[in-house]
This record gives C-alpha cells, structure tokens and sequence, in this order.
C-alpha cells in the first residue's frame, strides 16, 4: 500500500492525543469484532469501482444524476446482500449496522431505494398480516418488487385524518376502489415514488358501507412489472428539485377510481371482510406505526451525519492557520482559537450523546414492538412520545451543528467539494419529514400534560416521565453532571406545571379547550423540548457510564469530559430556565462557564483524535476539507479542476456574448 503524507499539523495532533482511538472506535462500535465487521463491509462496498463516480454528481444533470443513482443502488444492493449475515435477526441485524455509513460513500444525496428498505418493507412487516407478510415480504426483500410509503399529500401531511384520497369497498368485486377526488389529494413526496417504485404502501381513508373508517395502508401496484408503465387510472410523476435528497425520486401520484382486489388492504390491524364489515384493531394508532420506526431510526441517523460533518470542520481546523494570537508568533491553527472550540467540540459531545441515545431508544423500540406483538398496547404511548420527543431534538442539533460545522470552515465550507452543504441537505430536512417537529413537540406536550393529570390523580407514571412527580425543591446547585441532570428535570416539571396552569386558566376564561391549546402551544412546546433535554442528558449519561466502566481511564477520561461538556453547554444555553426553576446563583454561573472553558482546553488535544475515533473513511467522508491527510489545498485544487469549465482556456460564450458585448456591438 501507497505511504500516505499526512499533513504536519494532523500528524502532531495526532501525536498528542491521550488515548487509544482504535479503543474509541470499538467501544462506538460495541466491541472489536463488530468495528472488523463494519470495516470488512466497507472494504467489499469500496473495492467495487463501478460504484464510485467518475465525474463528480454536481457537475451532473437533474436527469443524469438519478439515472447514476439508480445504477449504484443496485449494484450496491448485490453487494450488500452478498455480505448479509442470514443468522441475524432483524433487530440485531438493524443494531450492528447502527455505526454503517458506507451508504454515503455511494450517494451524496441518498439512495433512491431508500424508502423501500426504510419504510415500504417495515410497512408490511408491521402492518401484513401472517399471510401478506409471508406473500409480500419475499418479493420486497429479493428486490422483485420495489415499493414505497405513500402517505402524504399536496394538501395534507400532518393532519393524517385530513387525508383525501379514498379506498372504498365495494363488495361486488370484492375490491376496494382508490381515488384522489382533488389536486390537494395526489400524493406529494414519497421517495423513489416516480420513476423507481412499482408497488407502493398508500396510506388512504377507508370508506366500506358508505362509513368512513379511518386511514388504513393498502399494497398498491402501480406501474407494470415488465414495461414499468404506469398502471392505468394512475397518474405519477417527480416532484422536482429540492435543496437536497436529490437522489431519491421523490414522486406524486393520482388515482383515478383504480381498482385493487380486497386483500390488498394490509390487514394485520384492521380488516374488511368479504361482505364489506370493518373489524376495528385494537388500537387505530398501530396504523402509524411505521412512522414511529422510523423517528426511532432517525436519531441514530442525525448522529451519524453529525460526526460526519464535526470530524470535516475539526481536521480542517487542525490544518487551517488564519490570523495571529500573539503578534510574534505565527499564525495559528484556527483550532487554538477558543471560539472554534466552542462551535465544533459540542458538535462531537452530540454526535455522542445522540448515538448513544439512538441504541438506548432502538432496544426500547424492540421491547415495546415485542409486547405489541403479543397484544399488550400499555406502553405504546410513552414510545410514541419518545420516538417524537428524540426525533425532534436530534434533528434539530443535528442542523444546527452540521450547520456550524460548515461556517466553521469559513469559504471553503460553502464549496460542495467540502461535502458539508450536501450534508446539510441532508440533516434539514428531518426536521419536516417524519413529522413536523413542532406537530411531533405538540405530541410530547399533549403525553405530558396527560402524564400531569395522572400525577395530580396519585397514578404511577411511564419511567421516562416517573421524574415529573418529584416535587422536592432543589435545595442548593449542585454543579455536577448529576445534579445538572437533575435541575433539568426541574426546569421541564416546571415549564410544564407553568404550561398546564397557562392552559386551565385560558379555559377558566372561557376559551375552548382547543382554543386554550393553541394560545399555550408556545409554552408547551418549549415544556415538551425542555423534557427532551433532560432525558437526553440523562440517558447519555447513564449509558456512558454503564458501557465506559471497562474502558482504560484516559478514553474514560475523554468520554466523561464529553458528557459533562455536553451538559454544561446545554445549562449555560438554558441560563434564563435553570434561573426560574433552579437554586442556580450568579455565581454559579460564572463557576459553570469557567468549567466549560477549562473543559475546551481539556479536550482541545484529543479533539483530532476524538474525530478520527468516528472512523469515517476518506470515501464516506467524499470532502476535501476532511480527509485523513489533511491535504487541504492541493484536494480543493484537485476537485477545481474537475469543473467542466476548465476543461477549455477560453468557454465558448466569450465570442458569443461577452466580446461583442464589450466591443459595443451586442
Ligand atoms: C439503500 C438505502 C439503505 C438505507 C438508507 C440509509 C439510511 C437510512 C437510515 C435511517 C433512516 C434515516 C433517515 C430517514 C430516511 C428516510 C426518510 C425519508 C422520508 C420520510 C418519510 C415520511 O415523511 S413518511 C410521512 C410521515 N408523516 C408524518 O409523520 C405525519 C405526522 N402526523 C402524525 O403523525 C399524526 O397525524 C399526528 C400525530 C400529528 C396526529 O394524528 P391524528 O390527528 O390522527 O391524531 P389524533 O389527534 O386523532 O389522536 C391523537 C392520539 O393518538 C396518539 N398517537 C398519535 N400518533 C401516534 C403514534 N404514531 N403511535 C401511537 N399513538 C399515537 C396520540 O398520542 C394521541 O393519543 P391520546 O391518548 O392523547 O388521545
Ligand atoms: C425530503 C422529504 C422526504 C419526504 N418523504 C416522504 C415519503 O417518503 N412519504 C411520505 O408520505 N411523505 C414524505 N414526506 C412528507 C413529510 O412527511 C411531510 O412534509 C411532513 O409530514 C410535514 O407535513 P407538511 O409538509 O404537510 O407540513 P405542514 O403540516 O403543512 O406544516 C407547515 C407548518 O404548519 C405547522 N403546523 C401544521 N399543523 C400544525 C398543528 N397542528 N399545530 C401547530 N402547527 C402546525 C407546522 O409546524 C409547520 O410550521 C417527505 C418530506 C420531505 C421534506
């Protein structure tokens, strides 16, 4: 193998480094075996060079760039299948490849399959019954079909029961008949919708014996197996260009009165009969449950696409020198500025506490999907507000810091060869899809002020929520972790006592109840973020601290500085809430900053290290800024290069335009 040169600054922070960051690699990954496992896989997906871009994918068309996605995506997916381990459960399987990025080293923009596995497949598994999920799952799961999830509308994406397109039974046929009866009723967005998918899982407002039953998910076909021809009566098309997710043939579609056979409806919930008679499940809500799979896997993904972007800014900043600190010395890396250590170690402690988190949810998930499935429903709505209240939270750090992560490389993190505004493009927009966050914040508030009745009654409490019934006064700060922890659990009691007393009192002078709602929805939603914060602290913690204890002190060490770094940036962001609900004094505070600003210089010479323990590799990262070399400049030269206008001295629109124009004759 070629010798690397690694760039003098990198190679020196490198050195500096406190602790072994193969040992951090393994413990992300959750042992040695699985980090050999993931990097065997990347090595197989790598070496397949069909699946790397020849001209980079900015420099293609619209229409190009979708026609080399679909090209990887299925070469990509042969060679995933060919490293599939049989013996895996589909939970474990969905846990060890957590820490798997190796999708971005194939798509900058994502995968137009990505629907199929994320939501068309999870569909029918959870919403088939035995008979559908043993006819259906085999074709989606060897490809024979490609599907979607289809359930938003031009009209409508929140407000599920405002949905207009309508599966009405019509027991003659023993069919049921589909129809978008308006514009507003196409369905607006689903990924690989136009031009990919076949099949898809559309979500529609059952209508049997002229009563309206609901959303219930029907298996639709909807182009032709061999031409690939819409189906008649369907109406499909791409949505156009969007500020990311380029690749990922987001689609609509209308019905028009288009017939599908009776057992096409997914019926492991819900069933219509032959003669038209609806059997309601036991809960209507398990309907949305692969929305609720999917915030849950959301998480994992923010983290991932957070380390990404930190592990860019920090090599960037280590090799970046700008501007002087003393006027005698040279100029130093940017890193050495404490400023850039403020943007970018939080991005890092994040990227932490949401992986760590997104296991901690995902095994929750599992649990709670296994008592489901033997009929027990009692914990479904603390999963439901879970998976939102984490959705939300993960998505929006995860913006915010990606977003930092690219200002923190000045100009050169505006440049697509940075990879950060695509990873950007990505981040965003899980703010909306999957549900709105301030919708899904509306949720948690309307589980917590449920659980504040339950409390006020003297009922036990769901165990995220078990802390809301502690009314013991924080008698003094305590500025541990701990004790941060727990000021946070005051601030969300707090702000959800002074929400709940908001909202009676609106009713009290005599607005209705959803009036009420509505004009104390900025508080409430502010108790349901607060709530966020503080099982986020808590659960990173706790899991740190259990899965750390048999790590070598110096990464335990680095891995505890995290966690407090974590805890104390989010007290000094939430200064105004911890002074009204917590004992916190001005000189706590000023305590509070100068340990956060040792905290900086603690971590400042195991930040490189810290990044390299992500183990991203050069391919996944795709950016100039970020390799493992830190060949800064001569990379952003390299990738200059390769704009198709240098390809000539001189761009043919100078005699066309520019040179009559100038001489004054155009
Ligand atoms: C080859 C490629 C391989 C891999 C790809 C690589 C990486 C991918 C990895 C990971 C995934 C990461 C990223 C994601 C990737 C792709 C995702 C892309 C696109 C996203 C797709 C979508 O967006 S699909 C559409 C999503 N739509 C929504 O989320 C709609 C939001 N709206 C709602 O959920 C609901 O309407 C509502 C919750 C806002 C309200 O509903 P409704 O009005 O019907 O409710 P009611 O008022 O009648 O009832 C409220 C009561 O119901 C309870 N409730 C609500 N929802 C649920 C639920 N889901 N579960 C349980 N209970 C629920 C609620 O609590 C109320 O209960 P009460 O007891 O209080 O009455
Ligand atoms: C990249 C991307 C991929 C997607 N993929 C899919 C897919 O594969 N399949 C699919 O079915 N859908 C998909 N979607 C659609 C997505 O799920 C919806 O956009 C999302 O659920 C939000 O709905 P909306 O766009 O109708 O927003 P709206 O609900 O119209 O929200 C607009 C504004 O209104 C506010 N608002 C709405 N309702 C309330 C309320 N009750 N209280 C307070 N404020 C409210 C929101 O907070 C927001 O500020 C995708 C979206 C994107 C961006």
């Amino acid at each position: 193998m070629a010798k690397i040169t690694v760039n003098k600054d990198l190679a020196s922070e490198r050195a500096k480094c406190e602790f072994n960051v193969e040992e951090l690699t393994n413990y992300l990954d959750g042992g040695r075996e699985n980090t050999a496992r993931r990097r065997r896989m990347e090595d197989k997906v790598l070496s397949v060079k069909e699946l790397r871009d020849e001209i980079p994918e900015e420099y293609l068309s619209h229409k190009e760039k979708y026609e080399n996605a679909i090209r990887k995506a299925v070469l990509f997916y042969k060679v995933q299948k060919s490293l599939d381990d049989p013996n895996q459960s589909d939970h474990e399987r969905i846990r060890n490849s957590y820490r798997s990025t190796i999708t971005s080293a194939i798509f900058k923009d994502n995968s137009p399959l990505t629907l199929h596995i994320v939501m068309f497949i999870p569909a029918i598994i959870g919403q088939g019954n035995d008979e559908q999920r043993e006819y259906w799952l085999k074709r989606a799961k060897n490809m024979e079909i490609i599907g979607t999830y289809a359930q938003t509308e031009l009209g409508h994406g929140t407000f599920l029961r405002g949905l207009e397109t309508t599966a009405t039974y019509d027991p003659a046929t023993e069919e049921f008949v589909l129809h978008s009866p308006t514009l507003t009723a196409y369905k607006w967005w689903p990924g690989g919708l136009a031009h990919t998918a076949n099949y898809c899982v559309v979500m529609a407002i059952l209508y049997t014996k002229s009563k309206n039953c609901g959303i219930q998910p029907f298996i639709v076909q909807i182009r032709d197996e061999e031409t690939h021809m819409p189906l008649p009566g369907i109406k499909l098309g791409e949505i156009g260009a969007k500020l990311g997710y380029n690749t990922v043939n987001n689609g609509f579609l209308g019905f028009d009165n288009h017939r599908i056979p009776r057992d096409r409806m997914l019926m492991r919930n819900a069933q219509v009969s032959k003669d038209g008679t609806f059997t309601a499940g036991a809960n209507s809500k398990l309907t949305y449950g692969t929305m609720v799979y999917v915030r849950v896997l959301i998480v994992n993904n923010m983290a991932n696409l957070l380390a990404k972007a930190v592990t860019i800014a920090i090599r960037y900043s280590a090799v970046r020198r700008q501007s002087k600190l003393k006027p005698e010395d040279p100029e130093p890396q940017i890193l050495d500025y404490v400023t850039q250590q403020h943007k970018l170690f939080i991005g890092i402690a994040t990227s932490h506490a949401y992986s760590r988190t997104a296991l901690w949810l995902w095994d929750h998930y599992a649990k709670v999907t296994s008592e489901l499935n033997a009929g027990k429903l009692d914990n479904l709505p603390e999963l439901h507000s879970l998976a939102c209240c984490l959705k939300v939270l993960s998505s929006v750090d995860a913006a915010v810091f990606v977003e930092r992560s690219r200002l923190a490389c000045g100009g050169h993190g505006y440049m697509l060869s940075s990879n950060l505004p695509q990873t950007y493009g990505l981040v965003t927009p899980a703010s909306t899809f999957e549900g709105e966050n301030t919708v899904l914040l509306l949720q948690v508030a309307r589980s917590l002020v449920k659980a504040w009745q339950q409390m006020l009654n003297g009922r036990q409490l769901a165990p995220s929520m078990a802390y809301l019934a502690d009314q013991k006064q924080l008698d003094r700060w305590d500025g541990s972790v701990n004790g941060i922890i727990r000021a946070f659990q005051k601030v969300a009691r707090g702000k959800l006592a002074f929400s709940v007393a908001n909202f009676e009192k609106y009713q009290k002078m005599g607005l209705s109840r959803e009036d009420a709602w509505n004009k104390a929805s900025v508080q409430l939603t502010a108790a349901a973020e607060s709530h966020g914060r503080a099982i986020v602290v808590q659960v990173f913690k706790t899991e740190t601290d259990r899965i750390a204890s048999s790590l070598s002190p110096p990464l335990r060490k680095a891995l505890d500085q995290l966690v407090e770094l974590f805890t104390l940036y989010w007290a000094l962001e939430r200064l105004g809430d911890l002074l009204l609900y917590s004992p916190l004094s001005e000189v706590d505070v000023r305590d509070m900053q100068a340990r956060y600003e040792e905290l900086l210089e603690k971590i400042r010479p195991n930040a490189v290290g810290l990044v390299d323990g992500f183990d991203i590799r050069d391919e996944i990262l795709n950016s100039a800024l970020g390799a493992y070399d830190g060949r800064v400049y001569e990379r952003l030269m390299e990738e200059a290069l390769k704009s198709p206008l240098n390809a000539e001295p001189v761009n043919s629109s100078f005699h066309k335009y520019l040179k009559p124009f100038m001489q004054g004759k155009l």
